[in-house]
């Protein structure tokens, strides 16, 4: 089981003013495939040093496998979730946003917007998703089928096979 994160970045959600959706349906996803624990889950407000300081908490002190964030990927002036999260990594993985916005560009043209990212601090695997439920829900479904194998390459000792057929 990968020991996860949900980190939901919006100014209105962390001030009560909706609901979340965003978070819990990662959560779900996750859930159903089966080898996802979500172990942390939290609503932040798209404050650039505030989400460095968490994502560097769940990394280095609650070991975390994986971290999944939604929100604060877009063009307004509050959005600086891809510039924490790069921050905080000390290796970038370009090929998961590449893979969510391929994917994502077939469903609409906006998924161009979302300046995502993903990367790796330690033995934490960090990616961005966008914020609202139907981009969470497209962007997930993008970069599930190899998600497992890129943690099994991250957490293992030697090296992952990767000539195993994709489930
Ligand atoms: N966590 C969420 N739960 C439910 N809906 C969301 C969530 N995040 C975004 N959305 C939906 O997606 C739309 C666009 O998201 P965006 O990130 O621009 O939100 P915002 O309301 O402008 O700002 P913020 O969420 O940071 O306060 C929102 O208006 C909302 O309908
Ligand atoms: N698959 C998919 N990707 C998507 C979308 C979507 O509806 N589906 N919405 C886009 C829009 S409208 C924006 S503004 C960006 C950034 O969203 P965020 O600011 O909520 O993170 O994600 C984009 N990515």
């Amino acid at each position: 089981m990968y020991r996860t994160g949900i980190m939901t970045l919006s100014d209105k959600g962390s001030q009560g003013q909706r609901e979340d959706k965003s978070g819990p349906l990662i959560q779900t996803m996750l859930e159903s495939v089966g080898n996802y624990d979500v172990v942390k889950t939290t609503i932040l407000p798209d404050d650039v040093d505030t989400i460095k300081e968490s994502l560097i908490a769940w990394v280095d002190a609650d070991n975390l496998d994986l971290i999944l964030t939604t929100g604060g990927t877009g063009f307004s002036q509050r959005d600086w979730t891809p510039e924490a999260t790069a921050a905080v990594c000390d290796r970038m993985a370009p090929g998961i946003p590449e893979a969510m916005r391929y994917y994502s560009l077939q469903i609409t043209p906006k998924a161009m917007l979302s300046r995502a990212t993903a990367g790796i601090r330690k033995r934490t695997l960090i990616i961005n998703l966008p914020g609202s439920p139907k981009a969470v829900k497209e962007n997930l479904e993008a970069i599930l089928p190899a998600l497992d194998h890129g943690l099994e390459m991250l957490l293992s000792s030697g090296s992952a096979d990767c000539g195993e057929p994709i489930k």
